[in-house]
């Protein structure tokens, strides 16, 4: 175990007056990132560090934690910092964790799918999860590690054997298909990015990622060409990074802030902020499909409730039956690994 605690000023009474009031006022959060030593665990690590509404954040991997744990943690905020590295030290990286974010796993190389990540990353969860069910059974769970689409539904398999699965729990992160059609869109429409929403639905692969465009705002008048366009990019936005990065792997530094995003947002509702609501792969009774990506209100359980998708303009409806099949069998292919 290597620990790095939070050194506080004992010599300045304002220093200590302000802390004791701040944390009087925000409630002790244990966030666990499993992966913390990779492409995508040590940004999200340096972003959770920033992050004042946690106080304690365990950096967990099968290698290289100490460093990253030793260097994030002389970071100057809220939280101390402990790094666990190997399996010996999983049930202590997990011990009272509210949230565990999950980056761990290979990522793609330019000519795969997600889906090809598959046979390496569905051990690795399955494994995780089974640690999650033991020792942190009601902390919320953030799915990074692709395919989102299947592993989500692997982690719900194994908390239903360990009886303690609760779907209001388990959270397929696809910030970062909402961060690039934000991104994206404001580029073609010409408006100031910050002020962006698009919500994305269906997955986190492919055609399974369909950005609802005419519920963007602030609205603009695209042609159904520049629609089509900003449609296949957002899909594509994972094989354009794979692609640019050339065999050194994919999205890191954006996913680490979508990541960084979508936990602020499950802390923020567990803390009992209202009206917080993002987009999430979860399990969901809006189509046929047992779990779908949506907006999403979060609070103090997790998911409170799992928003209608709303008008969809003709193009949308012709992307949500054409992901359906894909995601169908995604799922399936999780739930029949899980259970083998
Ligand atoms: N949901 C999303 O939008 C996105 C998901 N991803 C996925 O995130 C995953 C990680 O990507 P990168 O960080 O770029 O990969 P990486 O290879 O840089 O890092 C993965 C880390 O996981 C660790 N690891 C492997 N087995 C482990 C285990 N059993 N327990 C704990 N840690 C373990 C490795 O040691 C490594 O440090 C990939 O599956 C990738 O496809 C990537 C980008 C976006
Ligand atoms: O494309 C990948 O393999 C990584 C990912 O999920 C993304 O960047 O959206």
């Amino acid at each position: 175990m290597f620990r790095s605690v939070l050194v506080r000023s004992s010599s300045s009474a304002k220093q200590s007056l302000l802390h004791r009031s701040f944390s009087s006022s925000v409630p002790e959060r244990k966030v666990a990132i499993l992966g913390a030593a990779g492409g995508i665990g040590q940004p999200l690590a340096l972003l959770m560090k920033l992050n004042p509404l946690v106080s304690s954040l365990s950096l967990f991997d099968i290698a290289n934690t100490p460093g990253v744990a030793a260097d994030v943690g002389h970071i100057n905020t809220r939280s101390e910092v402990v790094g666990y590295m190997g399996d010996d030290e999983l049930a202590k990286a997990l011990a009272g964790a509210d949230l565990v974010i999950i980056p761990a796993g290979v990522p793609r190389k330019p000519g795969m799918t997600r889906d090809d990540l598959f046979n390496i990353n569905a051990g690795i969860v399955k494994n995780l999860c089974s640690a999650i069910a033991k020792y942190c059974p009601h902390a919320l769970v953030n799915m990074i590690s692709n395919p989102v689409n299947s592993t989500v539904p692997i982690a719900a398999e194994i908390f239903k054997k360990a009886g303690m699965y609760d779907e209001k729990k388990l959270f397929g992160v696809t910030t970062l298909d909402v961060v690039r059609a934000k991104t994206f869109y404001a580029g073609k429409a010409n408006v100031p990015v910050a002020e962006v929403n698009v919500p994305v639905i269906g997955g986190h692969a492919g055609v399974t990622i369909l950005p609802l465009f005419s519920q963007a705002t602030p609205q603009a008048n695209l042609s159904n060409d520049v629609l089509t366009a900003l449609t296949k990019r957002t899909q594509d936005g994972g094989t354009e990074v794979v692609e640019a990065k050339a065999g050194k792997g994919s999205a890191t530094l954006s996913m680490a802030y979508a990541g960084a995003l979508f936990a602020d947002a499950c802390l923020k509702g567990l803390n009992g902020v209202p009206d917080v609501v993002e987009c999430s792969y979860v399990q969901s009774t809006i189509t046929e499909l047992p779990f779908f990506a949506s907006k999403v209100r979060l609070g103090k359980n997790g998911v409170e409730e799992v928003l209608d998708l709303g008008p969809l303009s003709d193009f949308e409806k012709q992307g949500l039956e054409a992901l359906k099949p894909e995601l169908k069998s995604s799922i399936e292919k999780g739930v029949k690994f899980a259970n083998q």
